[in-house]
């Protein structure tokens, strides 16, 4: 069949950096292939699709050599981080920009617009800026506006990690039918989504280096051990980790950390989030879920003040009015980590708000190193935040969020886009806080996480908190009689 997109001995080196990120790579995809990468955070993934489509260097200027690229003439992107992709204000701007690049007549516009925006399921006026949308119903914006083009081939950069599970689900299927006869190339942690669709999988190491290529029906089964070693995602790895699962220890202490009465959050004036009544004790996880849109990041930025709100909401018994003051009792992690970076290199941010606290020069790389390591960063403590893989920035907005040592944390979807190594090592560490007594109200689209880590659930549907319940027992039965460790496994962050 015929090739349609190589690379051949392909060499990359990012500037500043001492290795190679490729070293002598050679791929090629064949026309209509559907094919999956897979490999650790930060083994170059998104790099490799850049350099597929000629982003790299024509667009991203970094300095690389090759034999030999072709790169196809038609192809569409959907970038990993939605926020880049888009150049119009509102979601009816930025699809007619689009169509306006293939020519089709302005008075089809309108029809189009719609016919896409009911294919990826963003239920929203055409004419919404693009800034009040929620992260998940970015994403689907984003792919909306890589299917308008109707390319030859579509390069797809984990397009749904910030979608819920029937968003995802419905959005794969819209791919599959709308590209049945396309190349697609695709970057994903999500695989089982994807499974049915791929033919080819390449696995990747840490150094950016083939370890498995193969048909998707057989790799995981030919290479499962490889594909563990590496800490990817891989079918039914949740019933192996539970298997090794740690005995979970409830925290006997019982104090309210939260208490919210009648309490409500505005944007523009318009209520967003209304919580009747609810608290939080230490010791407790709470899994915040809902579709995308329903008001899960809205709930996390009134209970920072980051937007105005009213009502009664007290931590550890005080009415605190101003975000510095909660910050100073809860770490909060942003859905996008880019939102919360404010230095210019990894180092810095960790140590950003140790050095707020008026803290040693020496402390403060103590503990910023000791972070560095846990969280897998080492390596890239010169970079810029930008410049980070997605998993390496969402793990430095974890690191540089919880390094002060508050024990209230408030997570926006803390693991999406990591490998399975680093999802379950944050697991970990956040639950090793819970078992001290932290308390934790995390979003996540994951049932898996919501199943083995939360003790509680709270359910938003159309800015209302609508359900406060208990996470199933039997879950956590079936788990406390497991034994064995994480750290066999090799998933510990330390
Ligand atoms: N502009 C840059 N300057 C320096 N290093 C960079 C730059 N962009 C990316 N890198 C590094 O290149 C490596 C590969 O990044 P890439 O985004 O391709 O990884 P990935 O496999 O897609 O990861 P993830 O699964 O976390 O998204 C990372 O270690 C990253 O830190
Ligand atoms: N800056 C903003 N200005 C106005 N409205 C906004 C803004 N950000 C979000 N909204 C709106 O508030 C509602 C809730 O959005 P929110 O981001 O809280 O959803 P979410 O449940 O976190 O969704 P997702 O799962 O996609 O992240 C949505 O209707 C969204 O369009």
């Amino acid at each position: 069949m015929e090739c349609i997109a190589s690379v051949e001995q392909l060499r990359l080196k990012f500037p500043g950096k001492e290795t190679l990120l490729f070293k002598d790579l050679s791929l090629s995809f064949k026309k209509g292939e559907k094919v999956l990468l897979i490999g650790p955070s930060g083994c170059g993934k998104s790099t490799l699709l850049q350099v597929l489509s000629g982003l790299i260097p024509h667009s991203v200027d970094i300095p690389m050599k090759a034999k030999h690229i072709r790169v196809p003439d038609n192809w569409g992107y959907v970038f990993q981080d939605p926020d880049s992709q888009f150049c119009m204000p509102f979601v009816d701007e930025e699809i007619a920009f689009v169509l306006e690049n293939i020519s089709v007549p302005r008075e089809q516009m309108p029809e189009r617009i719609e016919g896409l925006l009911r294919a990826v399921n963003l239920q929203v006026p055409p004419h919404t800026n693009i800034h009040t949308l929620s992260g998940g119903m970015k994403q689907r914006l984003a792919l909306a506006s890589v299917l308008a083009l109707e390319p030859d081939v579509l390069f797809l950069d984990e397009p749904t990690a910030m979608i819920d599970d029937e968003g995802t689900e419905m959005i794969w299927r819209t791919v599959k039918q709308i590209a049945y006869d396309k190349t697609v190339i695709i970057v994903e942690h999500k695989i089982e989504h994807v499974l049915d669709f791929v033919d080819r999988i390449i696995l990747f190491n840490d150094a950016g280096e083939i370890v498995a290529d193969g048909e998707a029906s057989t790799i995981f089964h030919n290479y499962k051990e490889v594909i563990a070693s590496q800490g990817v995602w891989y079918p039914r790895i949740w019933d192996d980790y539970k298997k090794k699962k740690k005995v979970r220890r409830h925290s006997s202490e019982q104090r309210e950390v939260i208490c919210l009465e009648n309490f409500q959050g505005y944007r523009n004036k318009e209520v967003k989030i209304r919580v009747n009544t609810a608290r939080v004790h230490e010791g407790e996880w709470i899994a915040v879920t809902g579709k995308n849109g329903a008001g899960k990041s809205t709930l996390l930025h009134a209970l920072m003040k980051l937007i105005p709100t009213d009502g009664e909401y007290k931590v550890y018994g005080n009415r605190l009015e101003q975000t510095k003051q909660l910050a100073r009792r809860i770490a909060f992690v942003f859905q996008n980590p880019e939102f919360q970076f404010v230095t210019n290199s990894v180092w810095e941010e960790m140590a950003y708000s140790l050095r707020l606290e008026k803290r040693t020069e020496q402390e403060i790389a103590s503990e910023v190193e000791r972070l560095l390591k846990m969280f897998h960063l080492e390596e890239q403590k010169k970079q810029h935040p930008y410049q980070l893989s997605m998993g390496q920035k969402r793990r430095l907005s974890v690191a540089a969020s919880i390094i002060s040592g508050q024990k209230v944390f408030l997570l926006d979807e803390p693991t999406f886009g990591q490998d399975a190594k680093n999802t379950f090592a944050l697991l970990e560490l956040f639950e090793s806080y819970r078992e001290k007594g932290a308390a934790i109200i995390m979003v996540t689209h994951d049932e898996q996480i919501v199943k083995h880590f939360a003790t509680r659930r709270w359910i938003i549907e159309n800015g209302q908190l609508v359900r406060d319940e208990p996470v199933m027992p039997e879950t956590k039965k079936a788990l406390s009689v497991q034994g064995g460790s994480s750290r066999e496994m090799g998933y510990s962050l330390s």
